[in-house]
């Protein structure tokens, strides 16, 4: 079996503190040069170009939000397309009128609850009195609080942690101290009983576990099954668990599968960032059930009739009088309402939040008996250390064989900004406190053991459930060339279709997007919906070709199209991957990273796709072995031909 990871180089405590301070600032800074806060020195329509803002938009409906927000849904004015953008869900916005520089003033701040070609909805506290009848624009700003959340945390840890929740647990961390298991293997009866084996030894090993516990969850694997099954466990032990993962619909999944048990659950964060099926779990929503949030409502109706006798009152006596009474009741109202918080989040069993959530102000004397952290290869270890602090124990679940967190800044990335905590706690202790799962749910079998073989030391078996499902098996699909064969490869070398760039440098291919749309229209025409059917591709400017042309066609309208990072985690019936690179000096850029290739083959349920050119993406040797994979164990087509 291949080694699962790099050895790690021995990292203390004090060295991780003074190695990642200034890296933060080095991301800090490119963040904020790739938002708009570099007001007066950037002008909206470079803003626009960069993709980091939206002109000429329309407010054309406000809907009552999510627990008293307001969403304003916006559409360019001029009927067509959102331009090309980088704004995505859950990003931090301001709103302002569409004329004016870059230091005009905003009509408020807000957050991007929905993306769709032709309109983006945003969540705001208020609809603002004025403005929202002109047009308007868009602007991402860069989440400072974040920064300040990650620095505070690294400063907490410099200061060494001999007080507080984790203090055993952090030199175990660092490599100062071996992880320790219970002796007394744990036996438990399960919630879920369908678990397989390798879920029921993770299960297992995480109730042992004394420290720490890593669940290496390869693609499909039930992951998250397995981590909800431990959570069950632990509260059922009586003890606290903090369950976190970098983004909120991951935290927002251990939601939705908790909920159906009789735990006491709840979930932290901004509602226009929840799905609306979890909204009941929200801290808001149960807070507002409390008594002390009724009492507190009553109180800022009082608040608001002294408001009203201070303008009345004709003398200054009176004035000041009602004023002592107003600053009364205010701290009563903040008194009654933050006890309603603390009395929510202490009765809970699980606290679920996003790894910059933890840090909240709600959470700052709250201790955990465990610390659970999904998607934990894909979290910048400083933001993992955020939650980790606040438990004895923790247990990671993750797959450092997938794609890591984004880092924008190549300087910090160079120096190892991106490195995992999980990458580098598997490098210490895979052997000890590591285990993974093996039985795969989502693809078939032909699909899965390209990446099994070539990542997972050839360990991984497809579930008989999955193992041999095909395409045309679907209900309504035909079995026709498209559906029959589960995996394809479509060559465009010598066809004449060499790769371009566009003016941020990113890479695109016309004529293996017109391959990728034709594949797609016959999947369609086979009788797969379009929604089962997914397009994804290194470069975000063939993301940008492809939606053009997937949007002149009405039938595949619902088709997703995106980057290869931005589908990790995702999974469709059908998935086409156009590798765009077609060149004579033979360069496949970051396409060789091994990480990438397999998020991307492994998104697939009963047929994976593959378009690239074969001279020049075959000088690399690993996706060499991928196209000889799929050649000897699929379909082989000639581009040229193909439409
Ligand atoms: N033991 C099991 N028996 C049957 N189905 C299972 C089992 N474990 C997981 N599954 C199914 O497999 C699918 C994937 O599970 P889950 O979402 O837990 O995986 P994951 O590893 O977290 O996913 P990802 O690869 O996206 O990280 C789900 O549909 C789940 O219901």
């Amino acid at each position: 079996m291949k080694k699962p990871a790099k050895p790690a180089p021995k990292v203390t405590l004090e060295s991780f503190v003074s190695k990642m301070l200034p890296l933060l600032e080095l991301e800090k800074e490119a963040e904020i040069a790739a938002s708009t806060e570099t007001i007066g020195m950037t002008n909206p329509d470079v803003l626009q170009q960069r993709g980091s803002a939206l002109k000429g938009l329309k407010c054309v409906g406000v809907e009552a939000g999510l627990l008293g927000k307001s969403l304003l849904l916006l559409q360019p004015n001029s009927g067509e397309l959102l331009p090309s953008h980088k704004l995505s869900t859950h990003d931090v916005v301001l709103l302002k009128p569409n004329k004016g520089g870059s230091a005009a003033e905003s009509l408020g701040q807000g957050v991007v609850y929905r993306i769709k070609d032709k309109s983006i909805t945003v969540a705001m506290d208020d609809v603002p009195d004025e403005g929202v009848n002109s047009l308007l624009r868009l602007e991402k700003v860069a989440n400072e609080v974040t920064y300040q959340r990650l620095k505070s945390t690294l400063l907490d840890l410099g200061k060494g942690v001999s007080r507080g929740p984790a203090t055993d647990l952090v030199p175990v961390l660092f490599g100062e101290k071996p992880p320790s298991f219970s002796k007394t293997h744990a036996t438990y009866e399960p919630y879920n009983t369908e678990l397989d084996e390798s879920q029921v030894k993770a299960v297992k090993m995480a109730l042992s576990a004394q420290d720490v516990m890593l669940l290496h969850g390869p693609p499909g694997t039930g992951k998250t099954t397995a981590v909800v099954e431990i959570i069950l466990q632990e509260v059922k032990r009586g003890l606290k668990v903090l369950a976190c993962a970098s983004s909120n619909i991951a935290v927002d999944n251990m939601v939705e599968r908790l909920a159906c048990h009789k735990v006491k659950v709840v979930r932290l964060g901004h509602p226009a960032r929840l799905l609306p099926q979890v909204l009941d779990c929200a801290l808001d929503a149960q807070v507002l059930k409390t008594d002390n949030s009724s009492l507190a409502k009553d109180i800022r109706k009082e608040i608001s009739v002294l408001n009203a006798k201070i303008l009345k009152a004709k003398d200054r006596k009176s004035r000041d009088e009602l004023r002592r009474e107003l600053r009364q009741l205010s701290k009563e109202e903040r008194q009654r309402q933050q006890k309603a918080v603390t009395d929510v989040i202490q009765g809970a069993s699980v606290v679920l939040t996003t790894l910059t959530g933890a840090m909240s102000a709600q959470l700052q004397k709250v201790d955990f008996d465990v610390v659970v952290l999904d998607e934990a290869a894909q979290a910048l270890e400083t933001a993992c250390w955020i939650a980790i602090l606040k438990g004895r124990r923790c247990l990671l679940a993750g797959d450092h064989l997938q794609l890591a967190p984004t880092v924008l800044s190549k300087e910090a990335e160079k120096q190892g900004f991106g490195t995992t905590l999980f990458e580098r706690l598997a490098g210490l202790y895979a052997s000890q406190a590591m285990t993974m799962l093996t039985v795969q749910y989502r693809m078939h079998e032909h699909i899965m053991d390209w990446s099994s073989h070539e990542l997972y030391g050839g360990k991984i078996q497809a579930h008989e459930l999955v193992a041999s499902r095909k395409l045309f098996e679907l209900d309504g699909v035909k079995k026709t060339p498209a559906t029959e064969h589960t995996l394809v490869l479509i060559d465009i070398c010598g066809c004449d279709m060499e790769e371009s760039k566009d003016e941020t440098e990113s890479s695109f291919n016309e004529g293996e997007a017109r391959i990728a749309i034709t594949h797609a229209q016959k999947l369609v025409e086979s009788g797969v919906k379009a929604i089962d059917i997914g397009i994804v591709t290194p470069y975000a400017a063939q993301v940008n070709v492809l939606r053009r042309m997937r949007n002149e066609e009405q039938r595949l309208l619902e088709v997703e199209i995106s980057t290869i990072d931005g589908f990790q985690g995702r999974e469709k019936e059908a998935m086409i991957i156009s590798m765009v690179r077609s060149n004579d000096k033979k360069e496949v850029g970051f396409l060789s990273d091994k990480r990438r290739m397999n998020v991307a083959v492994t998104r697939a349920k009963r047929q994976c796709c593959v378009i690239c050119d074969s001279d020049t993406v075959g000088k690399d040797p690993f996706l060499k072995r991928l196209l000889d994979y799929f050649e000897k164990h699929g379909e082989y087509c000639y581009g040229l031909y193909y439409q």
